[in-house]
């Protein structure tokens, strides 16, 4: 059998891991050939291609980013769009697509499966909220990531008594800011679950220069909602939460207030051992999928373990943080914090 892969939607950390494993498992033990569709769904729209065999998978392993491109053009837009990928896979004699990608990417393969188009999915967020599925690689990377950062903006705040703001990636929902806020020890974590409290947030800050700590770290998830502002619409583009929350802030307490956003350092570079081990078995689950010709159907782990799902699941709406991992993050702040306005000190 003749397997096309395509890769669609923001890169992270991990594809080149999924399309390796792919590969290997289907030349080593079905006896697949590849062909790898290039900047996502544009490529078979246009008809772009490159050959994926073990000579052009080896060697990406560790290699972030994916050797097949991406991107984030929507099949929706284009005229006989959906046509024109059918019409690719056929000049290309592929009887089955591996789609690695997000929700967007998963909507787009649900799609053409409806209009009989061979597709098994494979689930891709850096923001790790895609339905269906309890991790997504890449996200494990971007936490190391954010970790690192929270963890030397902690004494570079300390050395000037300032608040520090990190702004990370999370549109609709705050896995990032929440593991690695709490894996960094940050102060304050902000997401897009729940619409900000600058009341709430003013009272941590306070609350650390109460206890005599001087200083104070605030992780902000990019797609959290500042009522009232720009920042308010959950559909506004994205960036730029963590320098009017600084404004804000400084306003509020009168600490000196700085904002930072690692932005797309998050998702750049290599992917940790986790990503590349979680990859990898996808990769090889989605290749047997698609050998048992159990098409319509998404890869997913479920309890640690690799299981796969109808496409209809993994549209659905966002996984947004736990109520457990919430409380986790609740149960080391003091309950009844209040905001008791500018602080003497910080005025003065
Ligand atoms: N509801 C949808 N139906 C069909 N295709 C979609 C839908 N949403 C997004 N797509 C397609 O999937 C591509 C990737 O989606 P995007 O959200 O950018 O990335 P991701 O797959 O990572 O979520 C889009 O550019 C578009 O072509
Ligand atoms: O790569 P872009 O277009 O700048 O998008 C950045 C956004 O995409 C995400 O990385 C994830 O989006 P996808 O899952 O759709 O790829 C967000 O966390 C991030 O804010
Ligand atoms: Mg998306």
């Amino acid at each position: 059998m003749r397997i096309g892969i395509v890769t669609a939607g923001g890169d992270c950390p991990g594809l080149n891991a999924v399309i390796r494993a792919a590969v290997r498992k289907g030349v080593l033990h079905y006896g697949n050939e590849f062909v790898g569709f290039t900047e996502g769904w544009r490529g078979l729209i246009e008809d772009l291609s490159m050959p994926l065999n073990l000579q052009t998978t080896d060697e990406i392993l560790s290699r972030g980013g994916t050797i097949l491109r991406s991107s984030r053009l929507d099949i929706r837009q284009v005229h006989g769009g959906y046509v024109k990928c059918m019409q690719t896979m056929a000049r290309h004699g592929v009887e089955a697509l591996i789609a690695i990608g997000g929700n967007g990417t998963q909507a787009a393969s649900l799609a053409l499966t409806e209009v009989g188009v061979n597709v098994v999915g494979v689930p891709k967020t850096i923001d790790n909220d895609l339905s269906g599925t309890d991790m997504c690689f890449g996200f494990d990377t971007a936490v190391n990531v954010a970790t690192e950062a929270i963890d030397r903006l902690h004494t570079t705040a300390e050395a000037h008594n300032r608040v520090i703001i990190c702004e990370v990636m999370g549109r609709h929902t705050g896995w990032i800011a929440a593991c690695a806020g709490l894996a960094g020890g940050a102060h304050v974590i902000v997401i897009p679950e729940r619409p900000i409290d600058l009341d709430d947030i003013c009272a941590q800050v306070q609350y650390e220069w109460q206890e005599g700590r001087q200083y104070a770290i605030i992780v902000a998830a990019e797609g959290a909602h500042l009522p009232n502002t720009e920042w308010a619409s959950p559909s506004r583009k994205l960036g730029g939460i963590g320098v009017a929350l600084a404004k804000v802030i400084e306003e509020r307490t009168g600490y000196e207030t700085r904002s930072i956003s690692l932005g797309h350092v998050q998702r750049g570079g290599t992917p940790t051992a986790y990503d590349r081990q979680l990859a990898t078995r996808y990769g090889v689950a989605a290749v047997d999928v698609v050998n048992e010709r159990r098409y319509g159907r998404m890869v997913a782990l479920k309890n640690s373990v690799i299981v796969d799902i109808p496409l209809e699941d993994a549209v659905a709406p966002p996984r947004g943080v736990d109520a457990q991992l919430m409380g986790v993050i609740t149960a080391l702040r003091p309950p009844a914090l209040k905001y008791s306005g500018l602080s003497a000190e910080a005025s003065g």
